[in-house]
C-alpha cells in the first residue's frame, strides 16, 4: 500500500463531514440506491438558504417532521411525515416544526426512509430533526457542490461507535476527595474525548463501583436547580470514594443526547408548563437519545467486566448488561429535592421508570 495515500474515507468520516455541512446550514445529498435527496436542517438554515433550496427544487420541496412532532400535531405516523412545502415560508416551516401553537397541516404523507435517515443525521449533528427535503432527479447539477452521503453508512456505525483508545491518564486532586486519575478516551463516530474519573484505587478484577454520568452544563457546572445532575455528580464521586474506590464515566451527551441548544429550547417550553418529555416531543425529539457504546468501550479498555452501577436509571443497567458487562448490583444516586426540580424528578419516575427509594417517591407524589 502507498504509505502516503489518504484515499480511504471511512463511513464514520463521511457521516461527520455530512454533520458538519448541516451545522454550517448547507444541504447534504443522501443517496439510497438510485434515489437521491437533498436535505437541509431547518435548525441551522438561514432563511435565504431555505428560499434558495425551495427555488432549486422548483418549490417541490417537502418539510419532514418526526413521528414525535407529528403526534404533537395530532397525526399518527411511524416514520414521521412529509408536508408539501410549496409556497411555505421559512417562518411557517419553523412554526410547523417546533412551535407550541402550530396547527396540523392540511396535507401530508408518511415519510420515506430517506427522510428519517436525514433526521437521524440531524440528531447526530445535535440539531432539531426538522428537515427540508427534495428529490434531485433532473436537478442534480444545482446541488453539485454539496456533500454526498450513502444512507447505508448510517446503519453501519456500530463498529465506529465503540472504537476508542485511551490517550492520556493523569492525576487531578479533587476537593474533599483527594487524588483521582482522569483518563481520556478518544474515538467514536465524532472522535470526541470522553472521560473516566478513577476515584481511589479500585480493584478492576472484582466488581467495580461505576457511575455513568451524562453531561449537564447547567446542573454540573452552574448549579442549576432545575435538575439534580450537579448533586448527582458530586454525591456520585463521594459515593465511589465511600465504596472503596470506583470509576465515574463522564459522557459528553448534554440534554440526554440532544445538545445544549435543544435542551435550552426545551427549557423554554418547560417554563410554559410542559414536562421534560413533552417539551422534547414538541421539538421532534424522543424521550432519551443517549447511547452507551462509549461507556461500554471505556469499561472494556479499563479491564472492567462486572460492576455495581450507581444509578436510578434502568435503561443504563439494561445497556451495560446487554453488552456483556455484568451488573451485579445497583446503588441509588440522589440529589437534593427542591421546588424547582420536583417536576423533573416526578417525570423521571412516572415516564422514564427511574427507580427511587420509597422516601423519595413519597416526596415526589
Ligand atoms: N432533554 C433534556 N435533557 C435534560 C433536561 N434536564 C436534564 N437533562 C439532561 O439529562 C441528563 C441526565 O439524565 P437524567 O435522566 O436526569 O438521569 P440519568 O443520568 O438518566 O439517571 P441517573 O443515572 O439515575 O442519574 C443530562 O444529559 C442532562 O443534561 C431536560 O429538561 N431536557
Ligand atoms: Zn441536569
Amino acid at each position: 500500500m502507498d504509505r502516503f495515500s489518504f484515499r480511504v474515507c471511512t463511513p464514520a468520516m463521511e457521516i461527520e463531514r455530512a454533520v458538519a455541512e448541516l451545522r454550517f446550514g448547507r444541504p447534504v445529498i443522501l443517496e439510497s440506491g438510485k434515489e437521491k435527496h437533498a436535505v437541509l436542517a431547518l435548525d441551522c438554515a438561514a432563511p435565504e438558504t431555505y428560499d434558495a433550496f425551495a427555488a432549486a427544487s422548483e418549490d417541490r420541496h417537502a418539510l419532514f417532521v418526526t413521528a414525535q412532532r407529528a403526534h404533537c400535531l395530532g397525526i399518527s405516523s411511524s416514520l414521521g411525515i412529509a408536508v408539501p412545502a410549496e409556497g411555505m415560508s421559512f417562518d411557517a416551516a419553523a412554526r410547523l416544526s417546533y412551535a407550541l401553537d402550530a396547527k396540523a397541516p392540511g396535507e401530508w404523507r408518511e415519510a420515506d426512509p430517506a427522510m428519517s435517515a436525514a433526521a437521524e443525521l440531524a440528531r447526530m449533528a445535535l440539531l432539531l430533526p426538522a428537515m427540508v427535503c427534495t428529490e434531485i432527479k433532473g436537478i442534480e447539477d444545482r446541488f453539485e457542490a454539496c456533500h454526498r452521503l450513502d444512507c447505508a453508512h448510517l446503519s453501519d456505525t456500530r463498529h465506529a461507535r465503540q472504537d476508542f483508545t485511551e490517550v492520556v491518564r493523569t492525576r487531578v486532586p479533587l476537593k474533599d476527595l483527594g487524588d483521582a486519575q482522569f483518563a481520556v478516551f478518544r474515538g467514536g463516530l465524532a472522535q470526541k474525548d470522553q472521560i473516566a474519573i478513577i476515584v481511589g484505587d479500585p480493584d478492576f478484577s472484582r466488581p467495580v463501583s461505576v457511575r455513568i454520568h451524562s453531561s449537564c452544563l447547567t446542573g454540573d457546572l452552574c448549579g442549576s436547580l432545575k435538575c439534580d445532575c450537579g448533586d448527582q455528580l458530586r454525591n456520585g464521586l463521594a459515593n465511589l470514594r465511600a465504596a472503596g474506590g470506583g470509576v465515574l464515566i463522564y459522557l459528553d451527551q448534554e440534554g440526554r443526547g440532544t445538545g445544549i441548544g435543544s435542551k435550552m429550547r426545551a427549557y423554554g417550553y418547560q417554563h410554559q408548563g410542559l414536562d421534560t418529555i413533552d417539551a422534547d416531543a414538541e421539538l421532534g425529539l424522543e424521550p432519551d437519545h443517549r447511547r452507551y457504546e462509549a461507556a461500554i468501550a471505556i469499561l472494556r479498555l479499563l479491564g472492567i467486566s462486572s460492576v455495581v452501577l450507581h444509578t436510578n436509571n434502568p435503561t443504563k443497567i439494561a445497556a451495560i448488561n446487554a453488552a456483556g458487562i455484568k451488573v451485579v448490583g445497583r446503588m441509588p444516586t440522589h440529589g437534593k429535592i427542591t421546588a424547582e426540580n420536583l417536576n423533573y424528578l416526578r417525570t423521571k419516575a412516572s415516564k422514564a421508570d427511574h427507580i427511587f427509594d420509597p422516601e423519595m417517591l413519597a416526596a415526589t407524589k
